[in-house]
């Protein structure tokens, strides 16, 4: 129904009459934060003036402590009021321009009343703080706006069901305090609405979406049932939007339970974190902490090997440099196997199997001297009851080293080295020495000049400071030969054997065992060999768990490995999981990610799991849609939304026709930045193709060359590899050579799948020589070849 003229001015009426009660509260809250700001500085700058001092007599400390801890008290009190009252302006200054973008009429059954619900990011009370001007988006009643439509409908509240109907259904858009669009709807969120939010221009920043939620979403958003849900949504779906806006939703209706570092967001690199950090701001909440497993792992694993990332591996596996040695079968077929769950059984077995025999130590050793053996300890380590677990029996051995470590320290003193050392140490350290042991004797009689007392703390002094270090390995449990154990593995096969119960080896054992035996000895660790390690390093040593956190979202789940999973499952024990992914977009093509979802809800059990599907792609138009998704064996479900473009662009050249193709895609950045589509990529497979091509356009055209190591994106025309630009979106994406010599592995077409659906508006592909069969599989009416 078309909204009449005097309808449309009530409406910014009330949109004025709200905006200038924000603004009189901004004024006010202004002074206020003014006023709190200037208390605290005070109160920091005088905060020794305000503390009683006195440290002459031991029972004037206590009253300087306490002087000092109600001072502290009262500054922490001012700088909390501080912080609460800037985040009130903060809201209320987002509120300003844009109060509310939806409206619900809902009479609640046996009411004759009906009530005018205006939804907007944060709520707002009436100045008799009473009424509701504004609801926030996240309350329970909010939900009608994205679930129903006009009719009898009912929601959820913490309370209980609450029946009724609703009456009218409207949209706005408001900007600076103008109401520009605005019309009611019926069953979704408008798609008008949508269409326009879509055809704007990409941004380098993700953008919130609640304005424009859509059912489905919402139920990922307010879901609170599963201790894991599974998000499975095609590319472009809202997946992430959708779990940043729960993270919202979650910060809201735990408020005051749950804080923003107490979920934390796993993502697929440095770059992703950064294009998603701005979106809970924008909503007035804190962000989450955000990582990868990259940085969870080089943290754990400390500098005791160099650590190869999941971006070179992916490069060594995507350049596909096959020789005529086996070398990249071998390495492809430990990966796959290193994945996978039968291996994570065949750890687990291991761990048994050293509870009762040849664990492996390293010995303690000083200057060449071995103070424990490793068969000491090994017998040490046995005689313990076997129902003990295997981290307390080395919790003990430290101990027990530490002792062994100070008897040793103690025969050292008299030593000649010792003397040697002594005859170092100037006048001043000698007096350190001997009041360090005054100190701990207490009583040592007062004579300095005594030569053996002297000789004495300066001994103790100097084997404590040499054997510090000794110490330290033994708290770090470094004593444990993890890297030698797991090197055990491939070198003893029979042992493999045994610890795999039967179950498959990987294919070409004795090339894997190689390959991995070699590695470990130079210190280094292939990507595929971290997590298993670490789990081995954690199942001897005892599980490093993080119990504060309370949700744990991980982005781009496909890509993970069932071993990875576990990992995090057992990292995070009071969490509850969000985890989101498309099968189709697994990067990691080699099959030792997930190919379904099986190995995920088997981590807390079906019961306690729940998968929700998104099947509509928002991101690209139509054309693009259709076709990107027939390049997939089982496209058919996806559903493109209706947004209306060019059809994607095939540019054929000649094999040898590296140039032609080069100027081609700086003529095409060229056309494209006239028509006002800045924030373009040029996207290869690879890094060292990207590194190639930028040096060659670098003086026709200005672009930015992304590696792993850029920290965020910019506008721009930027040259990306495929895997980096995960999760990302452009205006125009410009496929830099789409050859079947570059794509034609079938392990490569969800790599070439994920690279095509990264565009918003345009889509161009360049290939010299012969066709990509994914392309070429194409119905060739979904495409125009130039
Ligand atoms: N309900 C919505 N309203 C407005 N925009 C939306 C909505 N849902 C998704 N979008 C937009 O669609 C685009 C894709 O969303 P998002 O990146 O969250 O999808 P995704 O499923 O995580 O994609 P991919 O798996 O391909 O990385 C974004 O620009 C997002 O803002």
């Amino acid at each position: 129904m078309e909204i009449t003229d005097q309808e449309w001015k009530r409406e910014q009426e009330r949109v004025d009459d709200v905006t200038t009660k924000i603004g009189r509260r901004i004024r006010g809250l202004e002074a206020q934060v003014g006023e709190m700001r200037g208390d605290v500085v005070g109160l920091r700058k005088e905060f020794w003036d305000e503390v009683t001092m006195n440290f002459a007599e031991p029972d004037d400390l206590g009253e300087t402590s306490t002087s000092m801890r109600q001072q502290s008290q009262v500054l922490a009190e001012r700088e909390f009021g501080h912080k609460r009252a800037f985040s009130q302006l903060g809201k209320l200054r987002r509120l300003q321009h844009s109060p509310y973008f939806g409206r619900i009429d809902f009479r609640e059954a046996d009411e004759s009343v009906t009530e005018p619900i205006y939804l907007g990011i944060a709520s707002l009370l009436d100045d008799n703080e009473q009424d509701f001007l504004i609801y926030d988006w996240r309350a329970p009643i909010s939900s009608l706006y994205y679930d129903g439509s006009p009719g009898a409908i009912s929601y959820r509240t913490p309370g209980g069901s609450v029946e009724g109907e609703m009456e009218l259904k409207r949209q706005y858009v408001i900007r600076d305090a103008k109401i520009r669009v605005m019309f009611d709807t019926g069953m979704t969120i408008g798609d008008e609405l949508l269409q326009e939010v879509l055809s704007q221009s990409a941004d380098d920043r993700m953008k919130s979406i609640v304005s424009t939620i859509q059912r489905e979403q919402n139920a990922i958003i307010r879901n609170e049932q599963s201790r894991l849900l599974v998000v499975q949504g095609a590319a472009g779906s809202g997946k992430t939007s959708a779990a940043l806006q729960r993270v919202a939703y979650l910060l809201y209706r735990y408020r005051d339970t749950l804080s923003a570092d107490q979920l934390v967001l796993f993502s697929p690199n440095s770059l992703f974190n950064s294009y998603v950090s701005t979106v809970l701001p924008e909503l007035g909440e804190e962000n989450m902490l955000q990582t990868t497993f990259q940085a969870y792992l080089e943290r754990r694993i400390g500098r005791e090997f160099e650590l190869e990332d999941a971006f070179d591996q992916l490069e060594y596996l995507l350049r596909g440099d096959v020789s005529e040695d086996g070398e990249y079968e071998a390495r492809l077929a430990g990966i796959r196997y290193k994945s996978s769950l039968d291996y994570l059984e065949v750890i687990r077995a291991y761990r048994e199997y050293l509870s009762e025999r040849e664990m492996m130590f390293r010995p303690i050793r000083f200057q060449g001297h071995e103070i424990v053996s490793a068969e000491d300890m090994r017998r040490r380590f046995y005689e313990f009851d076997p129902t003990v677990k295997i981290p307390s029996r080395i919790e003990q051995m430290s101990k027990w080293l530490i002792k062994e470590v100070s008897e040793y320290g103690k025969s050292q003193r008299d030593e000649e080295w010792v003397d040697d050392q002594i005859q170092l140490l100037d006048s001043s350290a000698l007096h350190r020495a001997y009041n360090l042991m005054r100190r701990k004797q207490k009583g040592a009689a007062d004579t300095f000049d005594d030569f053996d007392q002297q000789r004495e703390a300066a001994a103790r002094m100097i084997v404590n400071d040499w054997l510090k270090p000794v110490r330290k390995w033994i708290k770090r449990q470094r004593f444990v030969d993890v890297k030698g154990m797991y090197r055990r593995l491939y070198k003893d096969e029979s042992l493999f054997m045994k610890l795999s119960g039967g179950r498959p080896l990987p294919a070409m054992w004795h090339e894997v065992s190689r390959q991995t035996q070699d590695r470990i000895a130079k210190s280094e660790l292939m990507f595929e060999d971290a997590t298993p390690l670490l789990l081995l390093r954690e199942l001897l040593q005892g599980f490093i768990t993080n119990t504060a956190i309370r949700h744990v979202i991980v982005d781009e789940v496909q890509d993970y490995t069932p071993f990875q999973l576990e990992f995090l499952k057992r990292l995070f024990p009071r969490a509850r999981m969000t985890a989101l992914g498309d099968l189709n977009q697994a990067i990691y093509g080699h099959d030792s990610a997930l190919d379904d979802y099986d190995p995920l809800l088997n981590l807390y059990g079906r019961e306690e799991s729940m998968v929700l599907r998104l099947t509509r792609s928002y991101r690209s138009t139509r054309e693009i849609t259709e076709f990107t998704k027939a390049m997939l064996p089982e496209g058919e479900d996806i559903l493109a939304f209706t947004r209306s473009g060019e059809k994607p662009v095939l540019h054929r050249f000649a094999e040898d026709s590296v140039t032609g193709m080069e100027e081609a895609i700086a003529a095409d950045i060229e056309e494209l930045r006239k028509q006002g589509l800045d924030y373009t990529a040029i996207i290869c497979k690879t890094q060292s193709e990207c590194n190639e091509l930028h040096q060659r356009l670098k003086d026709r055209l200005n672009t930015r060359l992304i590696t792993k190591n850029t920290p965020a994106f910019e506008k721009g025309t930027v040259i990306v590899p495929a895997y980096l630009a995960k999760g990302i979106e452009f205006d125009a994406v410009l496929l830099h050579n789409a050859s079947a010599e570059r794509y034609s592995r079938e392990s490569e077409r969800k790599l070439f799948y994920t690279a095509c659906t990264r565009a918003m508006h345009v889509l161009h592909l360049y290939a010299a020589g012969d066709v990509s069969p994914f392309v070429t599989g194409v119905d060739s009416e979904l495409y125009e070849v130039h």
